[in-house]
């Protein structure tokens, strides 16, 4: 019987087999949009002196081992922005799976509407309240980019 394959963007898009390419560490990071009281979304801009300097990511960091993703997300919020949530109010929203030069990044996305304190940027980074329709107004890392129409779709 005839292979029956319908030829979408995706098929045409013609990346290279992931099974070929070279083997990397995938790296896990966790990430999280904040979403205040107008449906803004919180993103901070990388700086100077870090990798992809200058691009406007959401907030988090890698998970440390033998740690969960959403106790490193509380953890990275605390040090980052000096806000404290839980838990509880973190919900899985969606995530990003792409290959840097160096390493392919998994990275669980999760929306969090409640949180104790105001978010200070406390690693000298540059804080924006975004609207999901305005995201694109901000260049982001090359990961970021399928999550922002996600964004746009989900909130
Ligand atoms: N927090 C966060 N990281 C992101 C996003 N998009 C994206 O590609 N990343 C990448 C950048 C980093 O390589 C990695 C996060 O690492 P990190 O935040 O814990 O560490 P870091 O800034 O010191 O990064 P690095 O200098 O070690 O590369 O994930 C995003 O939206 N949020």
């Amino acid at each position: 019987m005839a292979e029956i394959m319908s030829e979408s963007g995706c098929w045409q898009a013609g990346e290279r087999d992931a099974q070929t390419d070279q083997p990397k560490p995938t790296l896990l990071v966790v990430a999280v949009a904040l979403i205040d009281a107008d449906g803004r979304v919180l993103i901070a801009q990388r700086p100077e002196g870090k990798s992809m300097a200058g691009l406007w990511e959401f907030p988090g960091g890698k998970v440390d081992p033998g740690e969960t993703p959403e106790a490193a997300l509380i953890r990275e919020l605390k040090e980052e922005l000096d806000i404290d949530t839980r838990e509880s109010c973190l919900a899985p929203l969606t995530f990003a799976s792409h290959s840097y030069d160096d390493f392919h990044l998994l990275m669980p996305l999760y929306a969090c509407r409640t949180w104790k304190g105001t978010p200070h940027p406390k690693e000298g980074q540059k804080l924006a309240w975004a609207r999901p329709v305005r995201l694109g107004d901000y260049p982001m890392p090359p990961a970021d980019i399928p999550l922002i129409a996600m964004l746009r779709d989900l909130l």
